[in-house]
């Protein structure tokens, strides 16, 4: 129970309801109590009729008529307050479920990119949604049960004892068996349902992917080996699935061979105590008959709320442990931080922790605001992490990168963040509109502004030829843009955002030449006051940059202008020689 008090402060929060919903729970049980009594107190007139000990049919039937009343008004405010049971703990446990996944949302985007790599999306996936409902299953039903069952049976089992002890004592005994009986049944079928829910999700999986990469499948005819495969991964789950059922149809046959045996217990018991005297009343036993019948779910829910209670502490173990992670990238600078764009790096070096490999080694270099400098090197030479750097993605290893002369470390964060328009490699568009996805850059967008930046970005044009332009949805239900195109929508996010420092990450690759010396153009006027890093493998997009640095194996090998490097043997040039031979230059 040591993780569930990670809730308490959601118990607190919804203190009050839950109050409400006790003294509700209270009034219900004790109204539905009553019902067993005035049966009971019914066949009592009937029997002193019968026994003659009253004459008069006419008392009797105003009697039993007196009693059905108060039955049907018994069982009416019962309702209606069971009713109103529910919509309390049901509606906190919504509430509480409601909080904790926005805790966890939040806490997750918190954390750095680090932990991204170390846990699985399904994963993270699985504790936000799964574990949360069976978190709520705890804060809801099992509550909810307990404090019914609790009530119950004092009130019941009080008032048994207070008119039958012995009968009393022969009537609950065999209860406690069947609350064990069920717990072991419920953990069986926790048991079982975990494995049903892998194999769904594996089936999910596959079925995703497969999908996702129809293109692929259909490209090189696999689409047998494919269904193949679905059917072998859908026969187990069938055959799970076949286990599950199997103990969950044990379920209610046990309970009514449980309440079965309870019933057998009163009849005989009570039926012997009536005949030697020590019960005056047949309707004890009627009352008694009612009693076990109505104390048999709850005591069924005592086990079945046990194995919730197991199933929420251990989901919210698996909460707590991402939440007790703390972000490895943190902001220690709450005043504002004015950035101009001055950037420096010193003898900076890399290594990612989760693979060892040092990205970067000893790097230093220099740039103004206002300038724009190209970043040229083999693929996995360290470019795009100078970039990722840069923005704090990840800390350096060792060394300082500065901004306008001052540690990025004691910059604040958000404004860091906040002066950067960046360009990954892979440009990554929401399921969204067009426009929606290049506001993403700036949210109070004008329109204008949106097709201003999407002009400059050479996008422009493409999304007007689309028929919804740019209302046009994009992703899976929508339409899907060519390489270049998203490329350039993505461009067009980070122009307008219009921030002091510029991060293109090979961010032109899928585009033509032409398009690009237009782009480089635009960017050209746009970046005049601005600090911009462009990552290429092409001479032709960083050939205009004020100072261009190649990179080998994490270190600077050679830098300078382009007409610099040019005329010096090394990397550079060769890689001129051989795009002017491409006619890419
Ligand atoms: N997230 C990561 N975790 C672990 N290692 C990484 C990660 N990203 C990059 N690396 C490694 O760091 C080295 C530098 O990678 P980086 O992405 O900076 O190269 P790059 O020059 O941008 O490559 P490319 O031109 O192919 O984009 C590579 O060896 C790569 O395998």
């Amino acid at each position: 129970m040591r993780a569930l008090r990670h809730l308490n402060k959601y118990f607190l929060k919804y203190k009050y309801r839950l109050l409400i919903g006790l003294v509700i729970t209270v009034i219900a049980r004790i109204f539905s109590t009553l019902v067993p009594t005035i049966v009971g107190d019914s066949v009592d007139i009937v029997e002193k009729y019968i026994n003659n000990d009253v004459t008069d049919i006419s008392q009797v039937k105003n009697g039993l008529i007196i009693n059905i009343l108060l039955i049907l008004g018994a069982v009416l405010i019962s309702a209606l307050f069971t009713f109103l049971m529910r919509q309390t703990f049901i509606v906190v446990s919504r509430f509480i479920e409601f909080d904790l996944k926005n805790e966890v949302f939040q806490h997750y985007e918190r954390l750095s990119l680090n932990f991204y790599k170390k846990n699985r999306t399904g994963d993270l996936m699985n504790r936000i949604s799964e574990d949360v409902s069976k978190v709520r299953m705890y804060v809801g039903p099992a509550i909810m049960y307990s404090v019914n069952t609790i009530t119950l049976f004092v009130v019941v089992i009080g008032y048994m004892i207070s008119i039958a002890p012995e009968l009393t004592l022969y009537t609950v005994a065999p209860l406690p068996i069947l609350s064990v009986s069920i717990y072991k049944l419920s953990v069986a079928i926790h048991n079982r349902s975990t494995v049903v829910q892998e194999f769904l999700s594996k089936l999910t999986t596959f079925t995703q992917e497969s999908f996702s990469g129809i293109t692929v499948i259909k490209a090189y005819g696999i689409e047998p080996q494919t269904n193949q495969n679905f059917t072998e991964l859908s026969s187990t789950s069938k055959s799970k699935n076949l286990d599950l059922a199997k103990v969950q149809a044990l379920f209610f046959p046990l309970m009514v061979l449980l309440i079965g045996f309870s019933n057998i217990l009163v009849i005989y018991i009570g039926g012997k105590q009536y005949l030697d005297g020590t019960i005056q009343e047949i309707g004890v036993i009627v009352q008694f008959i009612l009693y076990v019948n109505m104390l048999t779910w709850p005591v069924a829910t005592v086990g079945w709320v046990s194995s919730i209670v197991q199933q929420a502490e251990a989901s919210q173990v698996r909460i707590n442990e991402f939440l007790s992670q703390e972000p490895e990238i943190v902001n220690t600078v709450t005043q504002k931080t004015p950035i101009q764009g001055n950037i420096k790096f010193k003898d900076v070096s890399f290594i990612y922790d989760d693979t060892n490999i040092t990205a970067l080694k000893s790097i230093s270099f220099e740039i103004n605001k206002g300038e724009t400098i190209g970043i040229i090197g083999k693929t996995g030479s360290g470019k795009s992490t100078i970039l990722d750097l840069l923005g704090r993605l990840y800390d350096v290893s060792s060394g300082v990168i500065e901004i306008d002369g001052r540690s990025i470390t004691d910059t604040n964060l958000f404004d860091l963040r906040n002066h950067i328009g960046y360009v990954p490699q892979d440009a990554f568009l929401f399921s969204d509109s067009i426009k929606n996805n290049i506001k993403f850059g700036k949210e109070d967008a004008t329109d204008e502004e949106v097709y201003q930046a999407a002009k400059n970005a050479v996008v422009h044009k493409n999304i007007v030829g689309f028929t919804n332009g740019y209302d046009t949805i994009l992703g899976e239900r929508g339409i899907t843009l060519s390489g270049g195109q998203k490329q350039r929508v993505s461009i067009a996010r980070a122009i307008i955002k219009d921030p002091s420092i510029l991060l293109f990450d090979d961010c032109l690759s899928a585009v033509d030449t032409e398009t690009e010396e237009e782009i480089m153009s635009n960017l050209g006027k746009i970046s005049k006051d601005k600090t911009t890093f462009i990552v290429s493998h092409r001479v032709s997009t960083t050939k205009n940059a004020d100072k261009i640095i190649v990179i080998d194996d994490g270190q600077i090998t050679q830098q300078g202008t382009h007409n610099q490097l040019i005329t010096e043997d090394g990397y550079y040039k060769e890689l001129y020689l051989k795009q002017l031979d491409e006619k890419e230059i």
